[in-house]
């Protein structure tokens, strides 16, 4: 027996590509399936100007083999000397398409990120003017708050009371890992988004932890328990156009994956489509996939959608995705759901 299923072309709201050698070999895997992606700024140094993004965005179409066709959607990365009239220059140009707020020492490479959030205010309340919209990593970052709290608490302590004092600014709370996260966004009917990545649908934090440590199921936000995961599989899998697909693929080199403080980032970009078939077949709703990776996205940025398709075939047998892709840097391990995979990209 065999099925497929033809989608419009998907795009991933939430990437890291790096830059350099890294860039050169993680950007076909992402361009073969997805037309587009908002590219993360999180390169060392960040990408805060205007000026930078458009030399990053160059750099990104520099990589991209003959024949691949990708369109980079750049970000800024929010500082607390963000410059509100750089970022409204490099948004009314058209080059950047969001504003990516990391509370400092959140996650990987956010030590510019923003302490004070009075600091910021004048930015946001320029970007709600100008319908810019704001990207989150949510999680607080107070020493005292247990890691696997840290977004419920940064909902409530931080983004309910940002948004409350700059009404009509559009957010995305970026990989939500949490119920909570999901039930914030529902009872929000404006301006609020969230993107929801392939591994938080497969992998819940016994993953992580249990029959011995798995540095490469290791991200931030960390996967939590089990209900979490089933709420984040019900979100994305409703038809709820407030939640759309970013991978939040980030990759790292084995070598600083598996050691004594190990890199945060799951590299998905190779098997994500792959992956989120079985998952949607799993839950009866493989007719709602095209909503979640290439319908809700565009319509939430206010961009058209792709004109062109994929196909993803069900085979008979399990597919053998690559577990490596080479890079320049050393090799970066393909995220293993554990489970086989009978889906492929045709
Ligand atoms: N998600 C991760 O675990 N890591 C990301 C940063 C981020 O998205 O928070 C990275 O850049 O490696
Ligand atoms: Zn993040
Ligand atoms: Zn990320």
């Amino acid at each position: 027996m065999s099925t497929s299923i033809t989608l419009t072309r998907p795009d991933d709201w939430h990437l890291h590509l790096r830059d350099g050698a890294m860039l050169q070999a993680v950007l076909p895997e992402t361009a073969r399936d997805f037309a587009r992606a908002i590219i993360m700024p999180n390169l060392v140094p960040p990408v805060v100007t205007g000026a930078q993004a458009a030399a990053y965005r160059d750099r990104i179409l520099a990589a991209l083999p003959e024949g691949m066709a990708f369109e980079p959607l750049m970000t800024l990365y929010l500082t607390e000397n963000t410059d509100p009239e750089d970022i409204a220059a490099a948004h009314a140009s058209g080059l950047v398409k969001a504003v990516k707020l990391y509370p400092a020492g959140a996650t990987t490479n956010s030590a510019s990120g923003v302490r004070d959030f009075d600091k910021v205010r004048g930015v946001l309340e320029r970007m709600a003017e100008i319908g810019l919209t704001l990207c989150v990593h949510g999680e607080v970052t107070d020493s005292d708050i247990d890691i696997f709290d840290r977004e419920a608490v940064f909902i409530d302590r931080v983004l309910d009371p940002v948004r409350r004092a700059t009404p009509g600014l559009r957010v995305v709370m970026e990989h939500i890992t949490t119920k909570d996260g999901v039930d914030y966004v529902r009872t929000n009917d404006r301006d609020l988004g969230a993107t929801i990545t392939t591994h938080h649908l497969i992998i819940n934090r016994n993953h992580i932890l249990v029959g011995g440590i798995k540095p490469h199921y290791y991200c931030l936000p960390v996967a939590k328990r089990e209900s979490h995961r089933l709420a984040l599989r019900a979100a994305a899998t409703s038809g709820d156009s407030r939640f759309f697909l970013g991978t939040d693929s980030a990759p790292h080199t084995d070598a600083n994956k598996e050691t004594a403080c190990g890199c945060a980032g799951c590299f998905t970009a190779t098997n994500t489509m792959p992956l989120l078939a079985h998952v949607f077949e799993e839950d009866g709703a493989l007719d709602r996939l095209e909503g979640f990776a290439s319908k809700h996205g565009p319509a939430f940025y206010g961009l058209p959608e792709n004109s062109d398709t994929i196909t993803l075939a069900k085979q008979d047998e399990p597919v053998a995705f690559p577990d490596k892709i080479r890079t320049g840097d050393g090799p970066v391990t393909v995220f293993d759901p554990g489970f086989p995979v009978f889906w492929k990209v045709a």
